[in-house]
C-alpha cells in the first residue's frame, strides 16, 4: 500500500505495507477505486451484524475528531468472521454491502478444498504458493474476503497505542480458525505482534472511496517478483479480492504478485523492498547482470516518457500505442498492461483503424478484467470491440 508513484504516475500495484518511518503518502492502485458497477449498498436496513463494541479512540483527521472502533462479525463469510477498524459511520456503510446482506455475494468466495497450489518452505523467502498444476492466464488463483480491515486514517492517525489496542481486540474477536490463520503470518518482529503482522501482510483497497488496508490470510503467503505472473483486483461490493494466473504458470512453479510499482528502474526497487520489507530482492529481472539490467531500465524510462507524451499531449497514436506494447513485452510487464491495451484500442479507433482497434479492445477488456476488474473502463472497451465505427473516438484523429 505505499505511495509508489514513479516518473508521472503511471502505476501503482503495491499490495502490502510498511514500515513506521514509511507510513507517508499511501495510496491505491487505480482500480481499485474505480466506482463498482451496480448498487454498491442495499437501501433497506438489515439488522446490525456487528457485536457491541468496546472502548472506541479518537484522533484529529483533517479538522474534525474521528472516532475509531473495532466492528467484528464471527458469522460473515459462513463463519470465516471479519473484524474492520473504522469509524461507526463506515462501518454502517460497510455492513450494508452486499458481502453481508446478498444472500449469494460471497458463493464463490473463500473455498480452500482443492486449491491450485501448495504451500512450501522456499530458500531465501519462507513460505511461498507453488503451481501444482500449470495454470493459464486468467485461471482464478483465489477469491477470499478479508478477515481484519484497518482504516487508513486510524492506521495513520491513532497514537500508536490505541492503535495497538484496537488491532489486538480486532484480532482477538476472530473466530478461531481465522485467529490461527493471522497468528501463522510471517512478520519481522518489530513493535507488536499483532500490528507486525498486520503490516507486513495487509493490501490496499478502496471502499466507498475510501482507503482501507486488509489482510487475506491465505493470500499472505503469495512472495513478490518484480516481474509477477499472477495479479490480484478488490470487489468493494462484495470486499471480495481476486487472483488471478496473467501468464502461464507451469507445474512447480512459484504463483507471485509485484509488491511495488514494476516501472521503477532497478534500484529503486531494490531500495524499496528492502526498506519496506527487509528482503534483497533475487527475482530475475533484481538479478539481472549489469549491462542487460542497464538495458531493462532504459526500456522502463523510454516507457515512462511515451507514457507522459501521451498524458500531456492529444493521446497516443498507433504507432506509439504499438512501441508501448512492445517495450512491455520485452519488459515482460505482463501484469500491467491492460491500460496500454486501452490506449492501442482508443488510438486505432481514432485513425479509423477497424481491426486493430477491434483486437486491442478484445484484449483490454480480458486482461482489464483480471487487473481492474469490471470497471466503467471495461464497458467502453467492450462497446469499442463490437462496432468501433459507432464509438465517439471513430476517426476523430485530425492529422
Ligand atoms: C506477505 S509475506 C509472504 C510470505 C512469506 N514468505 C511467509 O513465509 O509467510 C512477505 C514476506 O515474505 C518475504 N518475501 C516475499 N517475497 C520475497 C522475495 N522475492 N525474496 C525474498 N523474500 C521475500 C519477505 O520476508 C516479506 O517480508
Amino acid at each position: 500500500g505505499q505511495r509508489l508513484v514513479y516518473s508521472g504516475d503511471v502505476c501503482s500495484s503495491t499490495p502490502l505495507i510498511l514500515s513506521d518511518d514509511q507510513r507517508h503518502g499511501l495510496e491505491v492502485r487505480d482500480s481499485f477505486t474505480q466506482a463498482p458497477l451496480g448498487p454498491a449498498i442495499a437501501t433497506n436496513s438489515s439488522e446490525s451484524p456487528w457485536k457491541p463494541q468496546g472502548e472506541c479512540f479518537t484522533t484529529p483527521v483533517d479538522n474534525r475528531t474521528e472516532t475509531f472502533c473495532v466492528f467484528s462479525s464471527q458469522a460473515f463469510a459462513d463463519g470465516r468472521g471479519i473484524s474492520i477498524l473504522t469509524t461507526p459511520d463506515r462501518a454502517e456503510y460497510i455492513r450494508r454491502l452486499p458481502a453481508f446482506v446478498e444472500p449469494d455475494a460471497l458463493s464463490g468466495a473463500n473455498s480452500h478444498l482443492s486449491p491450485p497450489y501448495e504451500e512450501r518452505e522456499l530458500p531465501g523467502r519462507g513460505r511461498g504458493l507453488i503451481a501444482k498444476k500449470t495454470l493459464h492466464r486468467g485461471d482464478q488463483i483465489f477469491a477470499d474476503t478479508p478477515i481484519l480491515v484497518g482504516d487508513e486514517d486510524a492506521l495513520f492517525g491513532l497514537e500508536k497505542n490505541d492503535w495497538i489496542t484496537l488491532i489486538n481486540r480486532a484480532v482477538d474477536e476472530l473466530p478461531p480458525g481465522s485467529k490461527e490463520m493471522f497468528w501463522n503470518l510471517y512478520a519481522r518482529p518489530k513493535s507488536d505482534p499483532a500490528s507486525d503482522r498486520f503490516d507486513t501482510n495487509a493490501f490496499a483497497v478502496g471502499v466507498e472511496e475510501h482507503l482501507q488496508y486488509v489482510v487475506f490470510p491465505e493470500m499472505s503467503l503469495i512472495n513478490h517478483d518484480c516481474r509477477p505472473n499472477a495479479v490480484y483486483v478488490f470487489d468493494p461490493r462484495t470486499l471480495t479480492q481476486y487472483v488471478h494466473a496473467m501468464t502461464t504458470i507451469p507445474i512447480g512453479t512459484e504463483i507471485t504478485i509485484t509488491y511495488v510499482n514494476p516501472l521503477m528502474p532497478r534500484q529503486h526497487r531494490l531500495k524499496h523492498l528492502y526498506s519496506s520489507w527487509r528482503f534483497n530482492c533475487s527475482c530475475s529481472a533484481c538479478g539481472l547482470q549489469a549491462n542487460i539490467s542497464l538495458a531493462s531500465d532504459s526500456r522502463l524510462n523510454q516507457i515512462i516518457d511515451l507514457r507522459r507524451q501521451i498524458d500531456q499531449g492529444d493521446g497516443a497514436s498507433l504507432q506509439m500505442a504499438e512501441t508501448l506494447i512492445s517495450l512491455y513485452e520485452q519488459e515482460r510487464l505482463y501484469a500491467s498492461i491492460s491500460d496500454v491495451y486501452q490506449i492501442a484500442a482508443l488510438s486505432a479507433c481514432s485513425e479509423g483503424q477497424r481491426w486493430s482497434a477491434i483486437k486491442y479492445a478484445r484484449l483490454a477488456v480480458e486482461i482489464g478484467l483480471l487487473n481492474d476488474g469490471p470497471d466503467e473502463r471495461s464497458l467502453l472497451m467492450k462497446a469499442l470491440a463490437e462496432e468501433p465505427e459507432k464509438e465517439p473516438c471513430w476517426l476523430k484523429r485530425v492529422i
